[in-house]
């Protein structure tokens, strides 16, 4: 179906429809299944630009495709009712789709249909001319779905009928007895199908000196043929294939399938010549200024390119994703284009120059080589480095020379030419009038508006519908306090609107979870223990993984068996993704699942993983593969037992990250906007809600007088109070540590209560008693004090950075301290510091701690910014905003449980996880986790080579 204008003229019906040949316009996108060469169908992001066909693993990845489909080879699409499918034929090889709803599939094949034919036609336009004299028929008394329309039938020279199908927007009544006058006048001339060869196939020279008549009135209208020869788009319009298929047939309607098979087969071969021939030049050349025509041609076809796109020169280099890819750049007159040459990866970036927003040279990073950093316009980051300075410099230069071409493009494209000067003009301003209906057209329909996902749609959170019936709902976590508190004030929540809340964490925190009137779930584990080996070896180190093989896997096992058990008889999960269960357990159970999370945790170019060690000073461009590594070495480490558990235990298939699709999770963060800004590449379904803070968190809790006293007495001297605690962290020299922080709060002259928390948890029995009596007068020690108490009466908090103690800080509106221990502390503190609002202590030091002290609680600057901070988090409501996002986002998870059952029905593949498990590339992943998360002496350029060395293939 294709929407243009129809003219009559005296001998001809003329149809005229313009499809701007804009760049990046996207007709539509959504996700697909597509077959793949062993019969699986699997699912990606698709989107139709122009007349290429792209798809994604990732809907963010923009640029960069997995492939190109070229519709401009495409002969046809057919549908298949059944189970929504539909095939693309080319000559090369037929695409096999399936789309979720008969709907999609009927959207993706009206809008495959257009593509095709218009990448069939010349540029921009597409132009049927029916000769009167060849009409057999014509009938506009149809019982079709269109109201107003006309059927013209018409045989051919070569006795070939066509049948063509024109609905009107407007009255077509006029245009229909008109019609049938001039065709009378055929027939009694009896003039039919003279074989003068009269007809044209130029619009122009058809047009031209005859009378024009425009009976659509402008109004747009559409055409639907239905051709009886093979080829659907084969019509008496004018057409222009690739010059390469054009040059091997003389006249362009009489192009068959066989040829362009044999053209492309021609190609095929000659490509092989080359390598064959040349191959140290192109295994060791890194820069190529003059690429042969060969070169050329296939970066054309690999890429999708029209004609007179020109290839100016190749580069050699590394795009770093998730592990530097080495491979071949292009750029041409309007694009940068790069294809990796490691064997199993089909990574490429098709990037518009004209998307480019901001390049800049960087200095050499993961690989030690010369950085350059891409920003698009869509915000997307893209990094890739060379092996040498000049490569580097001569690409940017080659950058700046076309990013200063301007490049407006003429409103005609010149198609008129040849033509008298009168049939031009009539030419000129049938495409101007066309251009014009495509623009209202495009503003209602917004192609190229950004990218719908099946899921979801934008906007606030506030004023989801409530939900009729209420849920049993299970909040499942393990860890130290930080990890159970917040849901405690979830569940509050939860439960006011009606709902039954049940926390499922370890035993040691049933009490307190009942003390609020909380249902308990079991679940395994030691918290503390679990703090040691996290503060002793850092998170995600060596040490740590060493550990984990030895100690985690019976903790690990505990810890699915029991979450099994505890989620069982509810109806919706919300788990930190930490717990690792529950996305497994809510597929078993085929109950909506909810992520909520104290720290990012969702891929994002904005931050860095919580647990990439930020002061690496890795800036923005390693944030994405630092997700990237992170989610792969920890579904490394738990994938062996967790799918032996699916197997026994849950009776599910065995699964990897590709199925579970953690992007897809609706993901509640409890932090702060204000805190840490919503990254734009996260989808609407990853919620920012603000933090749950939990007022009265000590049922019962009651100052001690000698507390209030004490804060008293140094409010009345103008003495500065601080607290100092460090949570639930495990120290392994608690005395050392006290030390040094009483010797630096004597030193600034700061009274401070002192909370130790859990720094002796594990020593007990070597605890000293006496040990209170140790402390100097300006120091008030005590075990736990809730701090949403404690924090409105004091000036300045110093703690671990623990992601509820520092909101706890920040909603008091006092400067916070940080010295953070591992995983999401060090976010926390950089937060703070670059907010202003603090400082961050990477080693804590008697002189250190007490500058901090003495900056924090006399810096009028730094004071009043927090202060600022606090009224800001103070008119959050987070517990709110989640409860809603949860009922704004329940029919998404649900939709997304029915869609991975599916999915895991319909997959028994046994390759998996994006390619990391197949391939043997572990020990570059773990080579860049180690820069990642900053393991000692991994200076090492060992990875670099490897890659580079791998066999140059090209394809
Ligand atoms: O004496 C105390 C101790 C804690 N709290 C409160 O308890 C919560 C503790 O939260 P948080 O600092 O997040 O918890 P921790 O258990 O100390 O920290 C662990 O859990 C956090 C949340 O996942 C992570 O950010 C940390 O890295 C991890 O160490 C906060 O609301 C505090 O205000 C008190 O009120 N009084
Ligand atoms: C080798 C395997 C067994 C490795 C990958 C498994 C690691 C587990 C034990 C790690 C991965 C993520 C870690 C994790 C993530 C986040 C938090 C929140 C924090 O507030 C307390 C620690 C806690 C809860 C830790 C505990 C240990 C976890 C759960």
């Amino acid at each position: 179906m294709l929407q243009g204008v129809l003219y009559l003229t005296e001998e001809h019906i003329c149809f005229h429809a313009y499809f701007p040949r804009e760049q990046d316009v996207v007709l539509k996108d959504g996700f697909l299944s597509k077959r793949s060469t062993y019969g699986l169908y699997e699912k990606y992001f698709f989107s139709l630009q122009n007349d290429v066909l792209v798809y994604y693993y990732d809907q963010l990845d923009q640029y960069c495709p997995l492939e190109i489909i070229d519709l401009k080879y495409a002969v046809k699409v057919e549908k298949d009712t059944n189970k929504n499918k539909f095939k693309i034929l080319t000559p090369k090889r037929n695409y096999l789709f399936q789309a979720d709803s008969l709907a999609s599939m009927e959207e993706w094949v009206t809008q495959l249909q257009r593509s095709i034919v218009r990448a069939n036609n010349d540029g921009d336009h597409v132009k049927i001319v029916i000769p009167i004299e060849s009409i057999t028929n014509i009938d506009n008394q149809l019982t079709s779905s269109f109201q107003d329309a006309i059927q013209i039938k018409t045989i051919d020279q070569d006795e070939s009928f066509d049948e063509y199908l024109f609905a009107f927007v407007s009255d077509s009544q006029i245009l229909f007895e008109k019609l049938n006058d001039r065709w009378s006048h055929y027939k009694e001339l009896n003039l039919t199908r003279t074989q003068s060869g009269q007809r044209s196939t130029s619009p122009e020279l058809t047009i031209a000196g005859l009378s024009l008549n425009v009976f659509s009135g402008w109004k747009p209208f559409s055409i639907h043929k239905r051709s009886k020869s093979v080829d659907e788009t084969s019509t008496t319009s004018t057409r222009s294939v690739p010059k390469s298929i054009q040059s091997t047939s003389s006249t362009l309607d009489s192009v068959t399938e066989q040829e362009v098979q044999s053209s492309v087969r021609r190609k095929l071969s000659r490509r092989v010549n080359i390598l064959v021939q040349n191959p140290i030049k192109y295994m060791s050349s890194s820069f190529n200024e003059n690429p042969q025509e060969e070169t050329k041609e296939r970066f054309r076809e690999h890429f999708a390119l029209p004609e007179n796109e020109e290839l100016l020169a190749v580069f050699y280099g590394y795009y770093l994703r998730m592990i530097p890819l080495y491979g071949k750049f292009y750029i041409s007159g309007n694009y940068v284009c790069y294809k990796s040459r490691v064997p199993g990866q089909t990574t490429n970036i098709k990037l518009p120059i004209s998307a480019i927003y901001y390049y800049k040279k960087q200095h050499p990073t993961i690989l030690g080589y010369y950085g350059l950093e891409i920003l698009t316009r869509s915000q997307q980051e893209m990094f890739f480095e060379f092996g040498f300075k000049d490569i580097r410099d001569q690409f940017v230069k080659l950058l700046d020379s076309l990013k200063n071409v301007d490049k407006k493009q003429p409103l005609l494209d010149g198609t008129g030419s040849g033509s008298t000067d009168e049939s031009l003009t009539i030419v000129q301003n049938a495409f101007i009038k066309d251009q014009l209906l495509w623009k209202k057209q495009s503003e209602i329909y917004a192609p190229g508006s950004p990218i719908v996902s099946n899921y979801g749609d934008a906007g606030t959170i506030i004023g989801a519908p409530k939900l009729e019936k209420s849920m049993h709902i299970t909040c499942l976590t393990i860890g130290s306090r930080g990890d159970v508190q917040p849901y405690i004030a979830l569940a509050k929540g939860l439960m006011k609107e009606g709902h039954k809340v049940r926390i499922a964490t370890h035993g040691e925190y049933k009490d307190w979870i009942e003390s609020h009137g909380i249902e308990f779930g079991y679940v395994g584990g030691n918290p503390a223990e679990l703090m040691r080996i996290c503060v002793e070896n850092g998170m995600f180190t060596l040490g740590f993984f060493r550990e984990g093989v030895t100690n985690f896997r019976g903790w690990l096992d505990d810890l699915l068996k029991t979450s099994w058990d505890a989620c069982q008889g509810t109806d919706l999960i919300i788990e930190s993704p930490s717990a690792m269960s529950g996305i497994h357990i809510a597929e078993a159970l085929e109950i909506p699942y909810f992520r909520a999370f104290t720290m990012p945790w969702t891929r994002t170019r904005a931050y860095p993983h919580a647990f990439a060690v930020p002061y690496h000073d890795l800036k923005a461009p390693y944030n994405y593969s630092s997700y990237v590594l992170i989610e792969n070495a920890f579904w490394r480490g738990i994938a062996p037992q967790v799918n032996r558990w699916r197997k026994n235990t849950l009776k599910l298939r065995s699964t990897n990250m590709e199925k579970m699709d953690a992007g897809t999770v609706p993901f509640l963060y409890n932090f702060s906007s204000n805190i840490v800004p919503r990254p734009y590449d996260w989808s609407d379904w990853i919620c920012i809600t603000g933090y749950w803070f939990l007022d009265n968190p000590e049922v019962g809790w009651k100052a001690p007088q000698t507390l209030i006293d004490f804060l008293d007495n140094n409010r009345k001297n103008d003495i500065k109070i601080v607290y100092i605690g460090f949570g639930s962290i495990v120290v392994d020299d608690p005395k050392a540590l006290t030390k040094t922080i009483v010797e630096a709060v004597v030193k600034s002259g700061v009274a401070a209560i002192l909370s130790k928390g859990w720094s002796d948890r594990l020593q007990q029995g070597k605890v000293d008693n006496n040990e209170k009596e140790e402390y100097p007068p300006c120091i008030y020690p005590l075990k736990s004090v809730p701090h949403d108490w404690l924090f409105e009466r004091i000036d300045a908090v110093v703690h671990h950075g623990g992601a509820g103690t520092t909101a706890a800080g920040l909603r008091a509106g006092i400067p916070t301290i940080i010295k953070p221990f591992f995983g999401d502390q060090f976010f926390w503190g950089d937060r703070v510091e670059s907010m202003g609002i603090g400082f961050h202590i990477r080693k804590l030091t008697v002189e250190k701690l007490a500058e901090c002290l003495i900056k924090a609680t006399t810096d009028e600057l730094m004071i009043k910014k927090s202060s600022l901070t606090g009224e800001k988090i103070r008119k959050e409501d987070g517990v709110f905003n989640a409860v809603q996002a949860i009922y704004k986002h329940l029919e998404h998870a649900r939709q997304r449980i029915v869609s991975q059952r599916h999915r895991a029905a319909g997959i028994a593949s046994p390759t998996s996880t994006l390619g990391f498990d197949d391939l043997d590339i572990n020990f570059k992943v773990t080579a860049a986790l180690k820069k990642i998360v900053g393991i000692p002496g991994s200076e090492s350029s060992g990875e670099g080579e490897t890659i580079e060395s791998l066999p140059a293939t090209d394809n």
